[in-house]
């Protein structure tokens, strides 16, 4: 769950999908501006923190990269439980990828957090001469399940630090007088990287 004290935040962030989809890649560029060719394959879990300024507020993402392989599929609700956020990743080269990210996103709606913010990432954005999976097809997917989609790349760093700053922007935060749901939509834009527009 994401923790407030004063204007600092601290939020779960769990990456879930299919093995080689690019979640540790898009954790690599994030927090150390990397991308390697030959990204080792992830063993069980691996954990990451990342502070970032949106608004007037400093939110503390603790990260969890998860191993995408299905036999270690039991193990993800310890790292999707308590989450505020998760990343579902797909590679826009795979329809098993994206029909994976589906049933992701199915699990995270029936056993996580209701209020977790759910980001739909098709990865591997780079590589449009072998696309099998459509924007459109994903976008209207995530439109149906109030998600919210963009397409990345951790190789060229195309809309990554995008996919976590809109993930702070819409953070549950504290509740107000005039807002007693206690969700609370910036109304001013994040500081952003410049990248493409591609997310809805
Ligand atoms: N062209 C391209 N290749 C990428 C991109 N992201 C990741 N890759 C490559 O895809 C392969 C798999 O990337 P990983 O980051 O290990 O994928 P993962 O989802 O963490 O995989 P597991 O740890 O096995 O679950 C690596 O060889 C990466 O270099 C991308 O945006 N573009």
């Amino acid at each position: 769950m994401a923790a407030m004290g004063d204007n600092n935040i601290n939020a779960k962030l769990v990456l879930l999908g299919d093995m080689g989809a690019g979640k540790s890649s898009l954790v690599l560029r994030l927090v150390k501006g990397q991308f390697l060719e030959f990204q080792e394959s992830t063993i069980g879990a691996a954990f990451f923190s990342q502070t970032l300024a949106v608004n007037d507020a400093t939110v503390k993402f603790e990260i969890w990269d998860t191993d995408g392989q299905e036999r270690y599929h039991s193990l993800a609700p310890m790292y999707y439980r308590g989450a505020a956020a998760a990343i579902v990743v797909y590679d826009i080269t795979s329809v098993d990828s994206f029909t994976r990210a589906k049933k992701w996103v199915e699990e995270l709606r029936k056993q996580g957090n209701p209020n977790l913010v759910i980001a739909l990432a098709g990865n591997k954005a780079d590589l449009e001469d072998k696309r099998k999976v459509s924007a459109e097809e994903a976008r209207a997917y995530a439109e149906e399940n109030a998600l919210f989609f963009i397409e990345t790349s951790a190789k060229t760093a195309i809309n990554v630090n995008d996919t976590f700053y809109e993930i702070a922007r819409r953070l549950p935060r504290a509740q107000s007088a005039q807002n007693p749901t206690g969700m609370v939509l910036a109304d001013r834009p994040a500081a952003r990287v410049a990248t493409s527009a591609c997310c809805s």
